[in-house]
């Protein structure tokens, strides 16, 4: 069951949210988690000496809550999607979990399946960061105090990491990283399914063209 568990991590406004569910969109039986609904209320969040409070760091969350949610999916996965959607590869439940913070949080480790890291420049991230309102909304400074260094310094904690991840340019377009993301997802349900597939997928997200390669099972030809 692990094995079907994603993560969409990266740095704020990076689009991690954005891609998530343009993947749900197209997957018929998709759940997401997001690691921002599991923030601590502010009454609970520490302020630096500079008087900025402390949001982007693991303490600032209640992971064990979030963990519990991904317990749920992994015991009862799926919707209850039709037959037809479970017999195809895109009907196989997945999970994907997108947050700012989950490659630095141990208990997830042996949960992956394949991870995505969206990354953005500085200045486009605090361009974008600026368009933003959040509850509490960021105070004069806020970036460059707080968020920034905070995101240097998860980065740096991230170069221990052994498995692979796939780096994503978050300065594509949207339905390019859909695309691109997507593509790599049916491949390996394709595979998971005994089917070997190369598909291709246009910016809309339609499917272009593919080439399946029988493989036998039982004696008997799949697909
Ligand atoms: N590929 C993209 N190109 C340009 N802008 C994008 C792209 N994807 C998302 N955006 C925009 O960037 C902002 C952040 O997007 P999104 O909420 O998906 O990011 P996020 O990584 O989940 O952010 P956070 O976790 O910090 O809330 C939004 O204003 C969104 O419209
Ligand atoms: N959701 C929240 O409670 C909240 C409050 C203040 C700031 N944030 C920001 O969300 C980003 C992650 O998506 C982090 O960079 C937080 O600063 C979230």
């Amino acid at each position: 069951l692990h094995r079907k568990c994603r993560f969409v991590g990266g740095v704020t406004n990076g689009g991690k949210t954005t891609l998530a569910k343009n993947l749900q969109k197209h997957l018929p039986n998709c759940s997401v988690i997001s690691q921002d609904d599991f923030f601590k209320p502010e009454a609970e969040i520490e302020t630096d000496e500079n008087g900025f409070l402390q949001y982007d760091v693991l303490e600032a969350l209640n992971m064990e809550k979030m963990m519990s949610a991904i317990s749920c999916w992994v015991e009862n996965p799926g919707l209850s999607v039709g037959p037809a959607a479970l017999g195809s590869p895109e009907g196989i439940p997945i999970l994907i979990i997108e947050g700012f913070l989950l490659f630095n949080y141990k208990p997830l480790d042996t949960m992956w399946n394949r991870s995505y890291f969206l990354t953005i420049p500085y200045e486009e991230c605090k361009r974008r960061r600026s368009t933003r309102v959040y509850e509490p909304p960021d105070p004069p400074g806020y970036f460059d105090g707080h968020v920034w260094p905070m995101y240097l310094k998860h980065r740096q904690e991230m170069k221990d990491i052994t498995w692979e991840i796939v780096y994503l340019d978050g300065t594509k377009s949207e339905e390019d990283l859909f695309a691109q993301v997507y593509e790599d997802i049916i491949q390996e349900l394709e595979k998971q399914n005994g089917k070997y597939c190369s598909i291709k997928v246009d910016s809309r997200g339609e499917r272009v063209w593919e080439t399946v390669h029988h493989t036998p099972k039982n004696g008997q030809l799949q697909c």
